[in-house]
């Protein structure tokens, strides 16, 4: 994309305002990357998506996706790209699982064989055997999101687009799906780029991340990258069976002590080190009695983005 832009007209009563939701953005995927789309609620991830699927005309710019104009090619677009919005399902609500991926496959004009090779590859891959006879509207979030990420990957697209593919599931079912899009990608050489406010789906599944702030381009480069440049660090927890002065972990930065030092709190930057290994040091000193990790929080890491002062994209 070169400038892209759009703007929306947002009435307040009498009033008319004019809301620039993306702003000159400029920016590019390569085939095959896995690329993060993050941004605080409102600094148009969204908006920027829907340009890229034709879905939303831009108001200003270039955008090409796949090489192809997006609304004006639209349809060509459509059997190259899979899109799934969180919010929304593509599936046929009423209907059992099976007939809404046999109406898709119908949609994208897949042979018989093929359609059904690719189903039996997903099913088994995204574990949905069980539910397959049952209507859209009976299944757990989980099960839906599978079965939505399923459907938009029927036609084996070479892009796919996913916002906020983990919203709502329990850890479980978000780790399932961060692995299938893992082994997806892998296997079939799919480019992923994905909006999420989870720092886990960030970390686990994107090799760039772009950080978005009032509809431009805040950051762009790698998770190490954005560790060094805000120090997107973990914390870990340990409650300990004796106190225990404030204890020096290497790799790990002490940060609080509460109960004489039966609980304390040890920061680290996962780039550098690893949960395992501080936690080992920390039982070389004392008996461990149980644990919690913090994550960074993705509205830390990109608030801190936006104080360090936006305008400067670099790693
Ligand atoms: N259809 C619309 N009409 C008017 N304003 C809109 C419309 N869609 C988005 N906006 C505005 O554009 C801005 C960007 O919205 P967008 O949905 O792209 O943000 P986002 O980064 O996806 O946020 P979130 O994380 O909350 O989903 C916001 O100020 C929003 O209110």
């Amino acid at each position: 994309m070169r400038d892209l832009t759009r703007d929306f007209r947002v009435r307040n009563g009498p009033k008319v305002r004019r809301v620039t939701a993306v702003d000159h953005m400029t920016w590019s995927v390569t085939r095959g990357e896995a690329v993060g789309y993050i941004g605080a609620n409102g600094a148009g991830k969204s908006t920027t998506i829907k340009m890229l699927a034709g879905i939303l005309v831009p108001t200003g710019g270039e955008v090409l996706t796949c090489g192809l104009r997006p609304v004006q090619d639209r349809r060509r677009l459509a059997r190259r790209i899979g899109v799934v919005f969180g919010q929304r399902s593509q599936l046929w609500w009423d209907l059992p699982v099976r007939e809404s991926f046999g109406i898709l496959a119908a949609i994208h004009s897949l042979p018989r064989d093929e359609e059904r090779a690719r189903t039996a590859e997903l099913v088994g891959m995204l574990d949905m055997g069980s539910y397959l006879a049952t209507p859209v509207r009976q299944l757990s979030l989980g099960q839906r999101m599978r079965a939505e990420v399923a459907a938009a990957l029927l036609h084996r697209p070479e892009l796919l687009i996913l916002d906020e593919p983990t919203i709502g599931l329990d850890v479980l079912s978000k780790q399932r799906l961060r692995e299938f899009l893992i082994r997806e990608r892998r296997e079939h050489g799919t480019t992923l780029l994905l909006t999420t406010h989870d720092m886990g789906d960030v970390e686990r599944l994107c090799d760039r991340i772009l950080v978005v702030d009032h509809g431009t381009l805040a950051y762009d480069g790698t998770l190490d990258g954005l560790s060094r440049t805000v120090g997107a660090e973990r914390v870990l927890v340990v409650d300990l069976a004796e106190p225990c002065p404030d204890l020096t972990v290497p790799g790990a930065r002490h940060l609080a002590s509460e109960g004489d030092g039966l609980r304390q709190h040890l920061a680290f930057d996962p780039g550098t080190t690893t949960a395992a290994r501080v936690l080992a040091s920390v039982a070389e000193h004392a008996e461990v009695l149980d644990l919690t990790i913090a994550e960074p929080d993705i509205e830390d890491v990109v608030r801190r983005i936006y104080e360090r002062g936006a305008g400067s994209p670099g790693n």
